[in-house]
């Protein structure tokens, strides 16, 4: 076993949000990646290298925030076109990150250009390089996780509406948590041979089941009950255009996938609501909210029929169904781009 093993995905303790925002923005790239906010040292990176893991090629490229555009997007090389007659294309961090995890810490401090740039291929799902009328064009499919401490700079809001997904880190861990991460980073530090050989079965069967997910999303249809739940909770967040909508589907797409189910429910979306909101949701709507809004937490009648459990460990990754998301764990997420009434 290598040195730089990675820690198993389904070894993370206490995470469950990041994990499964994580594992729907890789099951449908094309929801435009996760944005972690949170502290140090709270296993952001680790939690993206060990997605990377879970996937086929293990692909994890980590853009530093002083890498030039040509080498995110790669270049033509024009020289040897008139030379040659052909045209060189020199493939940039996007192409090595294809069907794998492209990890950009402080997002927030990276140029606004280029994290366009990063946002428009990851949601597309191609890159496209084009210099002097030529161009060139490569699959992308990345799952892109950025992280953020916005104590360093906030994101644009331009910016923030288009990465998929936005988990918030808390910064405080109770001592039995805190324990248990010790813990299990210690053993794994200690021998990770070992410790990866115990948790190889479930991270096996993540793997099949983000790969059975991907393979089964486009016979998954939208339900005229899935666009009007989807319309009414952005509707009342007030989100701004419908990208929102766009990713809210997608995600609840994913999550039954995930699930193995052929059809979305409502639990699915009210499962991944709150990761699609919590970073475009305009002040504080709650008050003006329609009291007819089928809310995660409203509308009885909305309700799902039976609300998903709380996952309170990581552990329970590969074993659970993933719609264990504590919808109300991130309901109290601070809107990032709401603005003081
Ligand atoms: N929930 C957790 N489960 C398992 N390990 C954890 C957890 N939280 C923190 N750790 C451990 O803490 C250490 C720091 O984690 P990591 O480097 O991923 O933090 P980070 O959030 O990316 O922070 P930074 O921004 O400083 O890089 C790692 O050894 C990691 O395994």
């Amino acid at each position: 076993m290598s040195l730089d093993t990675p820690f198993p995905f389904t070894a993370l303790h206490g995470q469950p949000l990041l994990q499964t925002a994580l594992l729907l923005a890789t099951v449908d790239p094309l929801i435009g990646g996760v944005l972690v906010e949170g502290p140090r040292g709270t296993a952001k990176s680790t939690a993206a290298r060990a997605l990377a893991a879970l996937l086929p090629g293990g692909r994890f490229v980590n853009l530093p925030l002083s890498a030039s555009e040509e080498q995110l997007v790669g270049s033509l090389d024009l020289e040897a076109a008139l030379q040659g007659g052909q045209v060189r294309f020199r493939p940039g961090m996007l192409a090595r990150a294809h069907e794998g995890v492209l990890y950009v810490d402080e997002v927030n401090l990276l140029a606004d250009g280029l994290v366009d740039l990063l946002l428009d291929v990851c949601a597309s799902g191609v890159n496209r390089i084009e210099r002097d009328g030529i161009s060139h064009a490569h699959a992308a499919r990345i799952t892109l996780v950025g992280t953020m401490n916005p104590e360093e700079g906030e994101l644009r809001p331009q910016l923030l509406d288009r990465f998929g997904l936005f988990v918030r880190l808390g910064d405080t861990l109770a001592p039995a948590e805190r324990q248990a991460i010790v813990r299990a980073r210690l053993a794994f530090d200690a021998d990770p041979a070992t410790f990866a050989a115990r948790h190889a079965p479930a991270q096996q069967a993540l793997a099949a089941r983000i790969a059975a997910a991907r393979a089964a999303l486009p016979a998954i249809a939208f339900g005229d009950a899935d666009h009007e739940r989807v319309a009414a909770l952005c509707h009342a967040a007030a989100v701004e255009g419908v990208r929102a909508d766009l990713v809210m589907l997608r995600a609840a797409r994913a999550h039954a996938a995930l699930d193995g189910r052929g059809t979305i429910t409502a639990a699915d979306i009210d499962a991944v609501a709150e990761l699609v909101l919590a970073h475009r949701r305009k002040a504080d709507d709650s008050a003006d909210e329609p009291a007819d809004a089928p809310h995660p937490q409203g509308g009885q009648s909305q309700q799902p029929d039976n609300p998903p459990p709380a996952a309170d460990s990581a552990d329970d990754w590969g074993a659970l169904p993933p719609q264990a998301v504590p919808i109300r764990a991130v309901k109290n997420v601070r809107p990032l781009s709401a603005k003081k009434p």
